[in-house]
């Protein structure tokens, strides 16, 4: 089935399930390889949903295949990749599992992310779809702190990271400065270290037991395990963890994986269907503690900053072979509504208990790594000082008035430094990560078409959503299905009120130009310094939201409109020029007096 209509079919799988069974289908049972070992199948699995019961969307699904998955194969690893996308590069597995096996790294691993690449992409790439900024520089560098952030899809996970464990306690070298200093500063290094392995006893959230891997597997092995009293008590607290399932959580001791020698096939189907059922998490900790986290419409960034909280590490890999494709949302309106989603739901844990602000401290959470985090959950909040810087360049061309502020030297020295420092980060950001200037400008410019719309959208849903319990739906991203290959998608026009503030600053802006470009024509050459400052600014804003503009057009053959509108513009600014200045007889003597009109 070629890769489009697989894509439609499975679409319409998960937006119209309104199925109350469960169903699972374990394929054909049967290959064997040569080792005699069963060979792989595909399950299929529907599960139930019932009103009154939340489901949870994605996140829910995702901990239903966990669970699934473990009481029938109960592999160690598992790949993740979202309905709309697909494995490019045979090897891509491989290569994660080079770290998540590395006799070192590998127990610290939570999880191997994958950059998310797209298929389907108009050439220009005119929303920044690709989000090349984002996933070959913003998660690059994450990886050299404590790892990318877990975006979704295309990636492959340590399941005892998903089971709520903290990684095992790592000795730490002795630095170079240690091994330089005497005894006594090894002893205070070797005090450390003990209190580092208090800290991992200690959890991160007080309120919840985390257990510690290793006490579970003492306990599996050690003398703990012979006293049936005891075997009872830990099974217990691992039914109100996991939910009640013995066979689940008989899986989930299995240091290798894999499942009991004496399970017959019936009764692991019997067993799935159970862990599927949609009363199965009620009372447990699914989706508060452990699998895929609930609360906020980007699970992803949530489900793996805990997961980091807990002290993990993620490692970013990138193959030259790009590992998995997707497809995006690639005309004007689909694709803010999905920038929507993604602020919604980073606004959501910023208010929430998991705010990274607060969060988790005591725990194994890296400093940088908490403040990645920040970033990544308070962005929308910029949208809001974005909006002002929008709207000051045109009041300043309708009002006259110029409203940059006087500044001391001391003032203009900051402000100078740091402008230049953050024009080198963006030039060494470009050249280290192989980032095109063109991709950095769109990125760019759809910073700002996102910031004043999406973002500030979700901003008050956020608020609503907190101050006045209002929730706003998971809509699904449209997705181009570009079967026709002339990218009909990208100049379709969908109308959303996401479209009002940008227009109205478009609008304003250009409105502005052309009444400030009157005014200082009308009076005189003394007026032409500031104007050009003003009209700088407002220029800045408008060709960030170029874009924007090309997309409120749609497609228009043979001439574009938005060249009419260009035109309209600039017509009319050269004639009040030539009207109102006569280059041949104005002389050098100031204002221009005698040719002044109506409003003088
Ligand atoms: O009710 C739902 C809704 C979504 N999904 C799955 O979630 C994925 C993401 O939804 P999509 O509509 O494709 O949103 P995108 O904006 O394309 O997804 C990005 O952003 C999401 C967070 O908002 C992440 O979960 C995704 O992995 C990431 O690719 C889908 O492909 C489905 O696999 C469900 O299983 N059930
Ligand atoms: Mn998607």
């Amino acid at each position: 089935m070629d890769h489009a209509r697989w894509h439609t079919m499975a679409r319409k799988q998960y937006q119209g399930s309104s199925w109350n069974d469960s169903e699972v289908f374990l394929g054909h049972s049967g290959g064997l390889d040569t080792e005699g070992n069963e060979l792989p199948r595909l399950v299929y699995v529907s599960r139930e949903k019932r009103p009154g019961f939340q489901h949870h969307k994605k996140a829910g699904a995702m901990n239903a295949l966990v669970r699934v998955s473990a009481v029938l194969t109960n592999g160690q690893y598992m790949l993740n990749l979202d309905c709309d996308h697909y494995i490019n590069n045979s090897k891509a597995v491989r290569e994660a599992m080079c770290f998540l096996m590395d006799p070192n790294l590998g127990p610290q691993v939570c999880y191997v992310q994958f950059p998310q690449r797209f298929d389907g992409i108009d050439r220009n790439d005119r929303y920044a779809n690709r989000n090349t900024v984002f996933f070959d520089i913003n998660l690059r560098g994450l990886d050299g702190i404590q790892g990318p952030v877990y975006v979704g899809t295309g990636c492959v996970f340590n399941r005892t990271a998903i089971y709520g464990y903290e990684p095992p306690i790592k000795a730490k070298k002795p630095g170079f400065l240690a091994s330089l200093c005497g005894g006594k500063k090894k002893a205070s290094k070797s005090k450390k270290r003990s209190s580092d392995k208090k800290k991992s006893n200690k959890h991160v959230d007080s309120s919840v037991p985390v257990f510690n891997l290793e006490d579970i597997e003492e306990g599996v092995e050690g003398a703990g395990f012979d006293d049936e009293k005891s075997v009872l008590m830990s099974q217990m607290s691992l039914e109100k963890r996991f939910g009640q399932s013995a066979a689940f959580v008989a899986s989930t001791l299995m240091e290798y994986g894999g499942v009991p020698q004496s399970s017959t096939p019936e009764s692991l189907l019997k067993e799935a269907i159970h862990v599927i059922s949609c009363g199965y998490e009620d009372k447990s900790e699914w989706g508060t503690e452990i699998g895929w986290i609930y609360g906020s419409v980007t699970e992803d960034i949530l489900t793996g900053f805990k997961m980091h909280a807990r002290g993990w590490r993620s490692v970013y890999c990138m193959p030259k072979r790009p590992a998995f494709k997707g497809s995006a949302p690639i005309n004007l309106s689909d694709r803010l509504n999905q920038v929507l989603r993604w602020a919604l739901g980073s606004v959501e844990i910023l208010f929430s208990r998991h705010c990274p602000l607060w969060y988790g401290y005591g725990g194994r959470l890296k400093f940088l790594e908490r403040f990645a985090y920040i970033n990544t959950t308070i962005y929308p909040l910029t949208s809001l000082p974005l909006l002002v810087y929008c709207i000051l360049p045109a009041i300043c061309l309708l009002t006259g008035k110029f409203i940059m502020p006087e500044i001391s030297n001391l003032a203009s020295i900051w402000f100078i430094a740091l402008f230049l420092s953050i024009f080198a980060t963006g030039i060494l950001e470009m050249r280290w990560s192989g980032v095109g200037i063109d991709e950095w400008w769109r990125n760019e410019q759809f910073w700002v078409i996102g910031g004043i719309s999406a973002h500030l959208f979700a901003v008050f849903q956020g608020l609503l959503k907190v101050l006045a319990g209002i929730d706003t739906n998971f809509t699904v991203t449209s997705k181009a299905n570009d079967e026709e290959g002339d990218f009909a998608e990208l100049y379709m026009f969908k109308w959303t009120t996401l479209l009002i503030p940008p227009t109205t600053i478009l609008i304003i802006n250009m409105v502005g130009v052309v009444a400030g470009t009157s005014y200082a024509i009308n009076s005189g050459y003394q007026s032409w310094g500031p104007l050009f400052g003003k009209l700088f600014f407002a220029f800045w804003v408008i060709v960030h939201l170029y874009p924007f503009l090309k997309g409120l057009m749609g497609r228009q053959n043979r001439t574009p409109t938005i060249v009419i509108v260009w035109a309209v513009l600039l017509a009319s600014i050269f004639s009040l020029l030539w009207v109102r200045v006569d280059p041949f007889t104005t002389r050098l003597a100031g204002p221009n007096i005698q040719t002044c009109g109506i409003n003088c």
